[in-house]
């Protein structure tokens, strides 16, 4: 679905992303992790093409993305930047509906998608017309994807989109977005730091370290053959609160 061939990208003298190839594949969610600075947001901005690579190229369903083609490749990706980035001057179902009614959707049409998004996303109808500033964080998170997904794009991207919540909600909204992401069949791209939502989400874990991909595969390769003691010592930086009450973590 979405390909990156020899990619590579640097600020100055910074090398945000070494020499990179990697693939996306459909119907799957990958989660791309590593320590902070490591090259996570800078792979998900070249996906979406917010960013250009300064080597390589990257495929989207086949078709490169170039400056001229990528307004019309961004409409299959529906994109959650950090925090939601949601506008504070639209309510929240101003910023839902915003891509289309400029693209043009009727009333009808709009009001339709909009129903069904609060429903999956389990949003209270209510809310709809309130500013971000009034709601909570589950319930922006909610607003940022219900937004993504407005024009049923085939690739979602996400970048920490449970990052800023407490960890009962963000317990509960992993559960549920995992539901929603199997219910609709989506191909998933997500960014996190959080070793344990990555085992939760990923059908595919992309280990990344300072700009290069250490090693990638399900969490039971990742586990069971780490290819780099900083594998290892990523997955067992977790720490269980049981562990201070002197149990193991299994118990
Ligand atoms: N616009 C920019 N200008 C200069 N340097 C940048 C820019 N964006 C990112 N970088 C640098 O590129 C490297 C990779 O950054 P990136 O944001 O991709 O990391 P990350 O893994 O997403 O980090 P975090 O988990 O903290 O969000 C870092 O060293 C960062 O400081």
């Amino acid at each position: 679905m979405l390909e990156l061939e020899a990619v590579s990208k640097r600020y100055g003298s910074t090398i945000a992303l070494h020499t990179t190839d990697l693939s996306i594949v459909q119907g799957w969610t990958t989660v791309l992790i590593g320590p902070s600075g490591c090259g996570k947001s800078t792979l998900l901005r070249l996906m979406i093409g917010l960013i250009q690579p300064d080597t390589g190229i990257i495929r989207f369903e086949g078709a490169s993305l170039t400056t001229t083609s990528i307004l019309a490749q961004r409409r299959e990706m529906g994109y959650v930047i950090q925090e939601g980035g949601l506008f504070p001057h639209f309510t929240a179902r101003g910023n839902i509906v915003l891509m289309a009614e400029h693209l043009g959707w009727d009333k009808a049409r709009i009001h339709r998608r909009l129903e069904a998004l609060v429903t999956l996303t389990r949003f209270p109808s209510e809310a709809l017309d309130r500013y971000p500033i009034q709601l909570s964080g589950g319930q922006r998170q909610r607003v940022a994807l219900m937004r993504a997904l407005m024009l049923d794009p085939s690739l979602l991207l996400l970048d920490e989109p449970l990052g800023a919540l407490d960890p009962l909600n963000r317990y509960e909204l992993q559960a549920e977005l995992k539901e929603v992401f199997r219910s609709l069949g989506k191909t998933v791209v997500m960014v996190t730091h959080d070793m344990g939502e990555a085992a939760h989400f990923g059908d595919h874990i992309v280990l990344l370290q300072e700009g290069r991909i250490v090693q990638q595969g399900s969490i039971r390769d990742l586990v069971e053959n780490p290819g780099a003691p900083f594998v290892e010592r990523f997955i067992r930086a977790q720490r269980s609160p049981l562990e201070a009450y002197g149990r193991p973590h299994s118990e």
